[in-house]
């Protein structure tokens, strides 16, 4: 079952007002795993993705996800988002457990405290992108606050575009849709999956502008999967995942560490190290 504590509330004040409080007390944790597993197929089949990882994520943080191909970078976000459950291990988004439970509560537990960014957008194509917008809102059935809407796509500069639909749009446009959609739930967690793999170098650069907004300015976390080490050192920290364990992070990432370092993990995993 879900034990949810409702520590944290989603009004803005608070996020505004974190880090005021008396004392360097240590961050609130967004995202926590404990010893995360998770193997597909069985038998002689058996392809171990997840292999007991265990990290937490402090609230307000944008931490990126890299590892080579195989690596289980999508069987983690998966398992972390609550769209996939683990063999084993938990999950806990804002102190609250999300291991067990119904398909059900699983689902309500997601809408109200996850957010998601794809590769492809995930858009629908017969909604305008107010409506695509405020979709999370009514599958909660949440109240949509228009302005409150508007407010958003104006922040991701698409306050002349509410009447548009996905096909009006360039990619770009797109992804900008998809996280103000993202945003507008004020999850405490966002992930994004490749969220730059299908932009030109200029609409990248303005969606990961846009995910660090959401941390600095809306208060909220941030979990991206990349291959990109240009999109990575956008992140305050790099997880690095081999073989569907944890084997490094990065702080403060820069460019040219991130590659080093990625071309190292590849040693590693091509020695067995
Ligand atoms: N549905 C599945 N059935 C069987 N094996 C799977 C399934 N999904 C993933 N795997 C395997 O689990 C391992 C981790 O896969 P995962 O997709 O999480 O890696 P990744 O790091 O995201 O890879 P990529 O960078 O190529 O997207 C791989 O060996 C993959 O083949």
């Amino acid at each position: 079952m879900f034990r949810r504590t409702d520590r944290r509330n989603h009004d803005h004040d608070h996020d505004h007002a974190r880090g005021q409080g008396p004392g360097p007390g240590p961050a609130e944790t967004a995202l926590r795993l404990v010893k995360v597993s998770k193997t597909y197929g069985s038998d002689d089949s058996a392809v171990t993705a997840l292999d007991e990882v265990t990290f937490s994520l402090a609230d307000g943080s944008f931490t990126a996800v890299m590892g080579p191909s195989g690596s289980g970078k999508s069987t983690l976000l998966q398992c972390a988002a609550g769209l996939d459950r683990p063999d084993s291990g938990i999950v806990m988004v804002d102190g609250a457990a999300m291991t067990g439970g119904t398909e059900a509560e699983l689902t309500r537990f997601r809408r109200n405290r996850i957010g998601f960014v794809f590769q492809q957008y995930n858009l629908l194509d017969t909604l305008t992108v107010a409506q695509n917008t405020v979709l999370p809102l009514k599958l909660a059935r949440r109240r949509v606050d228009r302005a409150r809407v508007r407010e958003i796509l104006a922040a991701v500069g698409l306050g002349d575009r509410l009447g548009h639909r996905p096909d009006q749009l360039s990619g770009g446009q797109r992804q900008r849709v998809a996280i103000a959609r993202a945003l507008v739930t004020e999850p405490s967690v966002i992930f994004a999956d490749e969220p730059t793999g299908a932009l030109d170098t200029r609409s990248a650069r303005d969606v990961l502008r846009l995910l660090q907004e959401a941390v600095r300015v809306h208060g909220r976390t941030v979990v991206m999967v990349t291959h990109d080490p240009v999109a990575a050192s956008y992140a305050d920290s790099v997880l690095f995942l081999a073989d569907g364990r944890l084997v490094g992070e990065l702080h403060r990432p820069t460019v040219d560490a991130v590659a080093e370092r990625l071309a190292h993990l590849g040693d590693d995993v091509m020695t067995g190290a």
